[in-house]
């Protein structure tokens, strides 16, 4: 796959971005309520999705069936600032969004791997597949918590359940992500990056697409049930 053959959506900056994708996934959400009587998104941690929570938040549709969840997370409290949950909880499920229903990975176990059969089976209770998942990607080329330095990548990768757990050597805490067996099902899946620095990483996995190596390639397999958007700004 070249980049040119990508679903690309190009922006001057992240606001532009951040109120384009926000109406697109609100769009998305309403016809899986009007379809379906319930919704799902799945959302990416870090810093990039800061603007599209905020416009998401403002955004009037009825939040109280849609259910929400991290696409993956640090394993730290959820009132630690490095959580995920935190973020999305603070950022995103407030304003129009307060009553959406928010599914979190963490449980009360030192270590991800010992919460690994909880969190699949909270995960099995929700309605598959996922109607939105936006991922972001590191400058290492990992998405998720799916990390190329992992020992448990390639189970991660091939696994045919909802969640698995990593210890990326890269990184302070353990993790959990949700699978590619999960992600890749969804009807909508956005890959949400800003910056040239991460363009130039995406144009590194199109040459060299070894998903070992780049995490992110799990997600340009043709396989997925939706082509990958890539929504970019500059
Ligand atoms: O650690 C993480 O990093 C990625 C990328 O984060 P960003 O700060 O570069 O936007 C993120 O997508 C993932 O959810 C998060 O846990």
């Amino acid at each position: 796959m070249r980049a040119e053959d990508l679903d690309w959506h190009r922006f001057a900056d992240s606001h532009k971005l951040a109120d384009a994708l926000a109406s697109q996934i609100a769009s998305d959400l309403n016809q899986a309520l009007g379809e379906r009587g319930s919704a799902s998104l799945a959302v990416s941690g870090g810093s990039t999705p800061l603007a599209l929570f905020n416009a998401l938040s403002s955004i009037d549709l009825d939040w109280s069936r849609v259910t929400v969840l991290p696409v993956d997370e640090r394993w730290v409290d959820e009132d630690d600032a490095q959580s995920n949950s935190r973020l999305i909880r603070q950022q995103l499920l407030r304003e129009c969004a307060t009553a959406a229903r928010f599914i979190s990975l963490k449980h009360p176990t030192s270590q991800p791997q010992a919460a690994q059969e909880a969190c699949n089976a909270r995960l099995a209770t929700l309605e598959q597949p996922l109607d939105v998942v936006v991922l972001g990607m590191g400058l290492d080329g990992h998405t998720a918590s799916l990390f190329p330095d992992a020992p448990e990548l390639a189970d991660a990768l091939a696994s045919t359940r909802c969640c698995h757990a990593l210890s990326p050597a890269s990184q302070p805490t353990a993790r959990m992500s949700l699978t590619p067996a999960l992600l890749n099902a969804a009807r909508r899946r956005v890959l949400h990056i800003e910056g040239e620095d991460k363009r130039q990483v995406l144009d590194a996995v199109l040459a060299d697409p070894q998903a070992l190596r780049y995490p992110i390639a799990m997600a340009l397999t043709a396989e997925a049930a939706a082509p990958l958007q890539i929504y970019w700004a500059a």
